[in-house]
């Protein structure tokens, strides 16, 4: 029985390490599929994963119909026994009812892979409707960390290093851990994961890493006595 599976997680969990893992598998055993993605950080008709592997795939766009990609490839002769999708929480939920379609009348098996939440802590439509509709939701097992060592359940938007929670939605980028970039152009957008505790109260790593500073320097007497306290001794 074919099934319609969301392998869900953060961003640099290693979704499309695995898209590009079961896709080979898949294949190895003569098994025929079809590799989508939208909108990959390496540019158009891609999967990338930040492991250096690659392959070509075909490009998502607003008017791409699954169901007459499948339908077109079966005419025309050629194998289609499941489908990987990766970037899937960009695709519409119109797309995603095609996807579960083609499971439940054409037998395809349908492996999407994508983040759940955007840089707000909202669903992106597309993933909602995964959510719905998925036979089984695969949480990954590699976990992305915050800073603090927790695990990640959050992508922060940073601008010029500072986390930010209004914007559009899809801004393609990539993990950044250290901050703005020094003397660069426009402004820098940069993603960074983080617990639920430091994106709630804003904490990345580079604001961690300010608050730290600031503790260092602060005047030796202010510091003693914070440390010590009036009594002197040390807290
Ligand atoms: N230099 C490295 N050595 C080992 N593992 C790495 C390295 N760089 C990235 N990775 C692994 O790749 C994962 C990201 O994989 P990727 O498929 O690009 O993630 P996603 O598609 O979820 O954003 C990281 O969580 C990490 O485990
Ligand atoms: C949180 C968030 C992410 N994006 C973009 C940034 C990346 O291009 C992809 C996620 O890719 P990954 O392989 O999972 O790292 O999504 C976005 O457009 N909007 C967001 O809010």
């Amino acid at each position: 029985m074919a099934e319609l599976v969301f392998f869900s997680g953060t961003m640099d969990c290693g979704k499309s390490t695995l898209a590009l893992q079961m896709d080979h598998n898949h294949r190895a055993r003569g098994r025929g599929g079809i590799r989508f993605s939208r909108n990959d950080r390496a540019g158009e008709s891609v999967i990338s994963s930040r492991l250096g592997l690659r392959s070509d795939a075909v490009e998502v766009g607003d008017g791409t119909d699954f169901w007459e990609e499948t339908v077109r490839r079966r005419t025309g002769g050629l194998r289609v026994d499941y489908l990987i999708c990766d970037e899937a929480q960009f695709y519409s939920p119109e797309q995603v009812e095609q996807l579960a379609r083609l499971v439940d009348e054409m037998d395809v098996d349908v492996f999407a892979f994508g983040i759940t939440t955007d840089f707000r802590a909202r669903l992106f439509p597309g993933s909602q409707r995964l959510v719905e509709l998925a036979d089984r939701i695969e949480v990954l097992q590699v976990q992305a960390l915050c800073w603090c060592g927790r695990r990640a359940t959050h992508n922060a938007r940073t601008v010029d290093g500072i986390m930010v929670v209004t914007g559009e939605q899809v801004v393609v980028g990539d993990v950044v851990d250290d901050g703005p970039a020094p003397g660069s152009g426009g402004p820098q957008i940069g993603y960074e994961t983080l617990c639920r505790r430091h994106y709630m109260r804003r904490v990345t790593a580079h604001a961690a890493g300010l608050m730290a500073g600031r503790e260092q320097s602060l005047p030796f007497e202010l510091d003693a006595c914070l440390w010590q306290g009036s009594s002197g001794q040390a807290k």
